[in-house]
């Protein structure tokens, strides 16, 4: 039988829970801020945007959004991120990506601050993450270990395969599962051979950015499949890298696209916050 994990559902549960926690900061005098800076004006960066805003003011978090128009220079950039890295009410900032083609990305999250890194994307929060460290966890790699652990899915010794490299995926959470003792293996766009190597996976994480290049002949019976793509069809509808109708017969476990990575990816966002806040990640500024 196949279990869906519904990312929606264990969103709410958790922002539940972490509104109990702002308010005891709050009884406290101490209201976590979160920064979010926006640079032109791609639809769906808007929309993950507005979606960060309004998890924020569900959990009683303060934020407020920066927008910025698509020609901003980076100079321009660096110095508004300079402003809110010596703000003191501000403990968390976010970069939206991507960004504009006249921006260097990596620059620009270098110059964030690592104590208020969010994002998790700072090459220090990065270097920590590797070594095990106490730090900010990329918020896409953090909501599907959340989601696979909120179902006691056992990952010692399992055999997780990753479809992707990213910078903001497939890298980090390939880290994190081998941390909790998974055998990982990562393929991307140049692997030979791609569904031999799938179809030994126990737990399969899909992030191709292509709809529904995984079927059920890509999957192991019985594996987790955990699908990171977000596609918009010609109806305008999402759909997943994974084809979800096919894919759940063969599954253990998988998450469904929209309602399943996407919503934990904004609410682990929030955990980071209220982490920054509580100033847990001791990092020079
Ligand atoms: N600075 C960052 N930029 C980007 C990140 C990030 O983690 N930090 N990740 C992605 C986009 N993203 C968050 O920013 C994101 C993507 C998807 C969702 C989501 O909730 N998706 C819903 C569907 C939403 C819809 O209807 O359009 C779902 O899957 O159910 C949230 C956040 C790139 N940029």
């Amino acid at each position: 039988m196949t279990t869906l994990l519904n990312g929606k559902e264990l969103s709410e549960e958790l922002k539940q829970k972490m509104k109990i926690e702002v308010d005891e900061l709050k009884e406290k005098g101490l209201t976590p801020h979160l920064t979010v800076i926006l640079v032109g004006d791609n639809p769906a960066s808007k929309s993950y945007v507005r979606g960060k805003e309004k998890a924020c003011a569900v959990t009683g978090i303060s934020s407020n959004l920066i927008e910025l128009p698509d020609d901003t220079t980076e100079e321009e950039l660096l110095s508004i991120i300079d402003e809110q890295n010596n703000d003191d009410s501000v403990h968390g900032i976010l970069v939206q990506l991507p960004l504009p083609d006249q921006m260097d990305e990596q620059k620009i999250i270098h110059a964030i601050s690592p104590a208020k890194d969010v994002d998790g994307f700072h090459p220090i929060n990065v270097g920590k993450m590797m070594t095990g460290e106490d730090t900010f966890i990329p918020c896409t790699p953090y909501g599907i270990l959340t989601m696979l652990q909120s179902k006691d899915i056992s990952l010692e010794g399992k055999h997780a395969v990753i479809i992707g490299r990213s910078n903001i995926v497939g890298k980090p959470i390939g880290l994190l599962l081998l941390q909790e003792n998974a055998t990982v293996t990562y393929t991307h766009s140049r692997t030979k051979n791609l569904q031999e190597i799938t179809k030994q996976a126990d737990i399969l994480i899909v992030a191709m950015g292509r709809a529904h290049a995984i079927n059920a002949d890509y999957i192991k019976k019985d594996a987790v499949v955990i699908d990171v793509g977000i596609n918009r069809k010609d109806d305008g509808k999402l759909t997943g890298d994974v084809d979800f109708e096919n894919a759940k017969e063969k599954a253990s476990f998988i998450t469904p696209v929209p309602r399943g990575v996407g919503p934990m990816t904004i609410t682990m966002l929030l955990k980071n916050t209220i982490k920054a806040a509580k100033g847990l990640n001791h990092v020079e500024r």
